[in-house]
């Protein structure tokens, strides 16, 4: 249908420039009507983001049962924040239309403009088909077989287009989501991948849960709703102009009184709005809810998946799927409240909208036919002739019959149109609840891109999370020491303040320095800090030099070697000293569980290159063989396929082959530094020897976390944490601490029986009524010690009640950190 074609037949139905003011004046007016009768549009708006700005309750990793705690706490802020809410609704949804329809020059404006005009073709033809009704239903009455049989001709050639039109219009919407959400994906991704956010966003801040969840449904749901909405509130609104116009001009016509119709009219559109926003339940934060559940449950499933093995060697499958069924219950009950309450919501959209509406309708098309001239007619023309140019009198019924027909259609396309724009008030809920859930996502993105963290509860806004963090500082070293407690204490000041500016939304990054060199690793004075605060080690310092130099790093478990390491990789921020490294494709991190990638055994050993990179650094298929061969792993090979097989290779492969390939990466990298964070564990002694003294002959510098006395012999420094937070740098004596190895071995063995003789002691003392000299000396010994320690404490005036709690908790950890010492050593005695 070509736009003259739309002019022609505007102009046919005396749609004028006056008429379309007009128009406009009536909307404008139905507004103020809706406006002044309490239907405050805005404040529907204000208070549907109110609801949906609403962070969606999610449940910290760690802290999952005090959700209800937090719900409430979340609850409160949100109130509190209320007053400001309208304004974030329409930024976060401006920024994300500046996403999906980058400039009037991109696809996606002209694939809306398209859509647009499919909307105005529509609603044209709806105009010409409500008049062929009147047409057929005149000639009907008047007996008329060739006008009839001429009206049926033209409905039949009116619905070739119409059709095309109504699937064109579906087409086009889904066009639109489509290409919003191809924009909203590659945006995200963009974000997602940016230094390592995707680590980040989920290791060092708490404020993003189920990530995959808003990345995937999220955003297509948002982008669906949005493109829906549009065509759901363009259209209606074109209705509502063309057939008030239409309507119009034809009561003008026939001389009808249209006042009352409109009072009519108008008073059932106010009852109707004023009915349905005071019912209406809280759509948007009941599918936020509901897309939370199915995020939780998609994860609970992933979780699964991932752990397959684990769970079957346990049979643990009954908490799994309790777990499972756990989440699913939890999604069902929501979806059931939403169901619930539609019910009752759409029973009176439908009653006011379809029945209330309908008999209204029917009154304000009689009350004009009523009220007109008494003879009054259309020529076939469509031309509307008054009572005065009446020839023929008999033709009266059927002109009222046909306009009859045709107000009635016009009347219930307009019914339509504003049954689907009230509608749309649920639609603009459900897309404020995705818009938060999408645009929040984003801002923390950026923020975490910044270097600007929040942890804690996530369900904290930034600062209250700051506030309320609990600072626990672990260094320990001066507890033990009585001589140090009040140097102890200045630290642990100095930790607080640390901790506290860390997590009050500065860029703590710019407390820590990072340099680029081009050889050689060192710190100064660097802290080690958890993502949680907790501040593991203090003023590490030492220097690794590129030639010649491979570091041994030791020490109990939890003591911060991997931190170390992820410090050194960029992961974790540095809050405290200097840090020099080269670039980081000079270093390559080996991690302590073996990560397999999708695709062929090639790609295992390349990665995170891909066969173009190979190619370019000229590495073929013959010295992958050789890096294979190295590292003991030609045999597979030997498997069919051979360097094409694509299979799950992390299923495929035993724990120690996939160790060997994550060295084999080593041999086709050739970092300058290699970071290997116990990689070896599963690889038996030999092996490993032999992969150790070849990387170290081809010149690669290593830097070994291990608890294995065999590699000591590849290194000449070592690092050692204490895990009290204090840690010792010195050169490596292979021999005389393999001598003290041995000798610490043996007295370990020695001591072992110990305490079972103890108490096998008291026992006999207990049957024999005896007393024994040696467990007397035993326990007083112990209670002179236990004295000691309080009188220590009690001395201490500069000791607070926040250092007791510190005090507690770090002698807590020096317990397990003796346990820690304790396993570390049997782990030695077993790998010896
Ligand atoms: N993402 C994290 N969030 C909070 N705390 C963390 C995180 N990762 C590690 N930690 C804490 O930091 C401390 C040091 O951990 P790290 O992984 O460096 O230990 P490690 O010395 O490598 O131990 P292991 O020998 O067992 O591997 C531990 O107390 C650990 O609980």
């Amino acid at each position: 249908m070509s736009l003259s074609k739309f002019g022609d037949a505007a102009s046919r139905l005396k749609i004028t420039k006056t008429g379309v003011v007009c128009g406009v004046v009536g909307l404008s007016l139905a507004g103020c009507l809706l406006h002044k009768s309490g239907v405050d549009v805005k404040k529907i708006i204000y208070q549907v983001v109110a609801v949906n700005s609403k962070p969606i309750t999610t449940s910290n990793k760690s802290n999952q049962s005090s959700s209800s705690l937090a719900d409430t706490t979340q609850q409160t802020q949100i109130n509190q924040k209320t007053k400001n809410i309208n304004k974030r609704f329409y930024t976060q949804l401006k920024k994300l239309l500046k996403i999906v329809i980058p400039s009037l020059q991109s696809k996606e404006f002209f694939v809306l403009i398209c859509h647009t005009l499919t909307l105005v073709l529509r609603t044209y033809l709806s105009v010409v088909v409500a008049r062929l009704d009147g047409y057929i239903v005149r000639s009907i009455v008047r007996k008329d077989g060739g006008q009839f049989a001429m009206s049926l001709i033209r409905w039949l050639l009116i619905a070739v287009p119409a059709t095309f039109v109504n699937s064109l219009i579906r087409f086009l919407e889904r066009k639109v989501a489509l290409m919003f959400r191809t924009r909203l994906v590659m945006y995200a991704y963009a974000l997602y991948f940016k230094d390592q956010t995707y680590y980040r966003v989920s290791n060092l801040d708490s404020r993003l849960t189920n990530v995959d969840q808003r990345l995937t449904d999220d955003i297509t749901s948002f982008t669906s709703s949005l493109a829906h909405l549009y065509s759901h509130l363009t259209k209606p609104i074109l209705d509502v102009v063309v057939m008030c116009l239409t309507l119009y001009h034809t009561a003008k016509q026939v001389g009808a009184n249209i006042g009352a119709s409109t009072l009519l009219g108008g008073t059932v559109l106010y009852a109707t709005a004023f009915v349905l926003r005071k019912i209406s339940p809280k759509f948007g934060h009941l599918v936020g809810v509901e897309a939370d559940k199915k995020g939780l449950l998609r994860s609970a499933h992933s979780r699964i998946i991932t752990n397959a093995e684990e769970i079957a060697f346990y049979s643990g499958h009954k908490p799994e799927e309790k777990q499972l069924k756990g989440s699913y219950n939890e999604l069902l009950k929501q979806m059931n409240v939403i169901c619930w309450k539609k019910l009752w919501y759409v029973q009176m959209e439908q009653f006011l909208m379809k029945y209330l509406w309908s008999a209204c309708g029917l009154l304000m098309i009689t009350i004009p036919i009523i009220n007109a001239n008494e003879h009054i007619g259309v020529k076939t023309d469509g031309k509307v002739f008054s009572d005065e140019s009446i020839a023929e009198k008999e033709d009266s019924v059927s002109n009222r019959t046909q306009l009859f027909t045709t107000s009635r259609s016009l009347l219930l396309s307009l019914a339509d149109a504003f049954e689907r724009m009230m509608s749309s008030y649920k639609e603009i809920t459900e897309l404020a609840g995705y818009t938060h859930r999408v645009a929040y996502m984003f801002e923390v993105f950026e923020d975490v891109n910044k270097g600007r963290y929040v942890v804690g509860s996530s369900n904290m806004p930034p600062s209250a999370a700051a506030t309320s963090m609990i600072v626990a500082p672990t260094s320990q070293q001066a507890l033990n020491n009585a001589a140090n407690k009040s140097q102890q204490h200045h630290q642990q000041q100095q930790h607080k303040a640390i901790n506290k500016s860390c997590f009050i939304g500065v860029d703590y990054n710019r407390r820590g320095l990072i340099l680029e060199t081009d050889h050689n690793i060192s710190l100064e004075d660097v802290a080690i800090v958890t993502p949680t605060g907790d501040v593991v080690v203090r003023g590490l310092s030492f220097k690794v030099l590129e030639s010649n130099m491979h570091l041994l790093i030791t020490g109990p478990n939890g003591c911060g070697k991997s931190s170390l390491f992820r410090i050194l990789s960029g992961l974790w921020p540095v809050y405290e000293g200097l840090v020099c490294k080269p670039p980081p494709r000079t270093m390559f991190y080996i991690p302590q569980r073996p990560y397999m990638t999708n695709g062929t055994l090639r790609d295992q050993i390349i990665y995170p290159d891909d066969v173009d990179d190979m190619t370019m650094k000229a590495v073929n298929d013959g010295h992958l063989a050789n890096i294979l061969n190295l590292v003991s792993l030609s045999h597979l090979l030997d498997r069919s396929d051979r360097w094409d097989a694509v299979c799950d290779w992390k299923d495929v492969l035993s724990g120690g082959e996939k160790q060997k390939i994550g060295m084999a990466r080593i041999f086709y990298h050739k970092p300058q530094f290699a970071l290997l964070d116990e990689c070896t564990s599963a690889i038996s002694i030999d092996v490993e020897g032999l992969i150790y003294q070849a990387i170290k002959d081809s010149n690669i510098t290593l830097l070994t976390i291990t608890h294995r006395p065999s590699l000591w012999k590849f290194h000449t420094d070592v690092l050692q944490f204490d895990g009290m937070g204090g840690w010792k740098f010195e050169k490596l004596d292979n021999e005389s601490r393999l001598t003290l190895n041995d000798e610490k071995v043996k007295l370990e063995r020695q001591l072992s029986g110990i305490p079972q003789a103890e108490k096998r002691l008291r026992e006999l003392c207990l049957l024999l009524g005896q007393e024994s000299e040696i467990l007397k000396e035993s326990e007083n010994a112990s209670e002179l010690m236990k004295k000691n320690n309080n009188d220590d404490d009690v001395d201490d005036d500069e000791v607070d009640e926040d250092d007791y709690t510190e005090i507690a908790r770090d002698s807590t950890l020096v317990n397990e950190d003796d346990d820690d010492d304790g396993d570390d050593d049997v782990d030695d005695v077993d790998d010896i």
